[in-house]
């Protein structure tokens, strides 16, 4: 094989001579690129379509009907099966990583997460995120910290969708001189992602509004805390790790190219956190009455996933309200964690949701 010149391509040391040679067009922005108050509007955007949103739910074991029956929809308040939250937060996200971290780094986590509508297949979201904070990794000199607000819209009406603030671990060009901490990895999981534990645990009897209420009064009289964990697990296939971000526009490297992955320190793809968590929260809704995701906060991914890791959940139920008036339903907020086979936290966030109550 030639080219007009005569060179020979398919000859490995010319080849290998031409790539020595050549540029290589970046992708990404190093840490520097960044400064408080820029906003930055991530192109691609995405169009929310079911079949995506049934792929999301399917595969992350979040079989709740109401986001495919009519029927349940219909009985849930919704105007049709709708876009369900965890894939419209994987979505939002998906889009802006191209801008924000392509060029590597770690999602630390993120908080602030707030759904301000019900959102319908067909939807077109455009996406723009504000740096709100930028600043050095005191133990690893090769990163910057970087906090975006980010807000996905709906690009007909410009109404507000979901919004959050998100934290990175953002390579730098230029190496600094940082303030003498150490490079190695910290104990990931530390006691004040925790509230302090009580030594006995409850376990409510159903996951009805009126279970968790019932569960926390229980604990209170006997010093205990609501805590259990969920049976099911998933281990995560090439599906969930690269399927399921790219489904999303997600371009970051850790999920999809193995071969730069190999020399990393998970040496290995690793799961897109929004997809390890959504699996956490399935496993938990299993176990609950769900009516509407309403927050996050605290978001924190732990430790890596790679490939044939098998997700879990556990559960601390901090507090749960009376019934919203005409929605037979109640706020509930809960501690989830999600760990791994070898029983190591992933990810921990705190979560309020509104919880059916028992019907009548
Ligand atoms: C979409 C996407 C990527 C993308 O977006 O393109 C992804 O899905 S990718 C997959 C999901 N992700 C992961 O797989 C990461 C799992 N995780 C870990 O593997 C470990 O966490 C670690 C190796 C990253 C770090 O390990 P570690 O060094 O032991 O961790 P820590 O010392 O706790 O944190 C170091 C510094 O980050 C500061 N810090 C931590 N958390 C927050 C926070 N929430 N807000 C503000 N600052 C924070 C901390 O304050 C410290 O700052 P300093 O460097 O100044 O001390």
């Amino acid at each position: 094989m030639t080219d007009g010149d005569g060179a020979d391509w398919t000859d490995a040391e010319t080849f290998a001579a031409a790539l020595d040679r050549a540029e290589t067009r970046e992708k990404g922005h190093f840490f520097e690129f960044f400064a408080e108050g820029d906003e930055i509007e991530h192109d691609p955007g995405i169009r929310l379509a079911r079949a995506g949103n049934e792929q999301w739910l399917s595969q992350t074991l979040n079989h709740d009907p109401a986001y495919w029956r009519t029927d349940v929809a219909a009985e849930r308040g919704f105007e049709e099966p709708p876009i369900h939250p965890d894939y419209l937060l994987a979505c939002v996200m998906g889009p802006s990583v191209e801008d924000l971290s392509e060029k590597g780094g770690y999602f630390l986590g993120r908080t602030n997460v707030r759904y301000h509508e019900t959102v319908y297949p067909g939807t077109e979201v455009h996406v723009l995120s504000t740096v709100v904070d930028t600043r050095t990794s005191s133990s690893r000199p090769d990163y910057g910290i970087v906090t975006w607000q980010t807000e996905g819209y709906d690009a007909d009406t410009g109404d507000v969708l979901v919004s959050y603030e998100r934290t990175n671990m953002i390579p730098r060009r230029e190496q600094v001189a940082t303030d003498g901490g150490s490079t190695e990895r910290s104990d990931t999981y530390t006691a004040s992602d925790v509230p302090d534990l009580p030594e006995t645990f409850v376990t409510p009897d159903g996951g009805y509004l009126e279970d968790f209420r019932a569960a926390l009064d229980r604990a209170e009289d006997e010093d205990a805390a609501v805590a259990y964990r969920h049976e099911r697990g998933r281990t995560m296939d090439d599906t969930l790790v690269a399927g399921l971000p790219l489904a999303t526009l997600n371009t970051a490297r850790q999920h999809h190219n193995r071969d730069e992955m190999a020399d990393s320190p998970s040496g290995d793809v690793v799961a897109y956190g929004d997809v390890t968590r959504s699996i956490a929260l399935a496993h938990a809704r299993s176990d609950e009455a769900t009516y509407r995701e309403r927050r996050f906060e605290n978001e924190r991914f732990h430790d890596f996933v790679t490939l044939g890791d098998t997700v879990y959940g556990f559960t601390r139920v901090l507090d749960a309200d009376r019934p919203v008036a005409d929605a037979e339903a109640g706020a509930v907020t809960f501690q989830h964690v999600a760990f791994n086979q070898e029983n190591t936290p992933v990810y921990s966030g705190e979560r309020t949701a509104l919880v059916r109550c028992r019907p009548e």
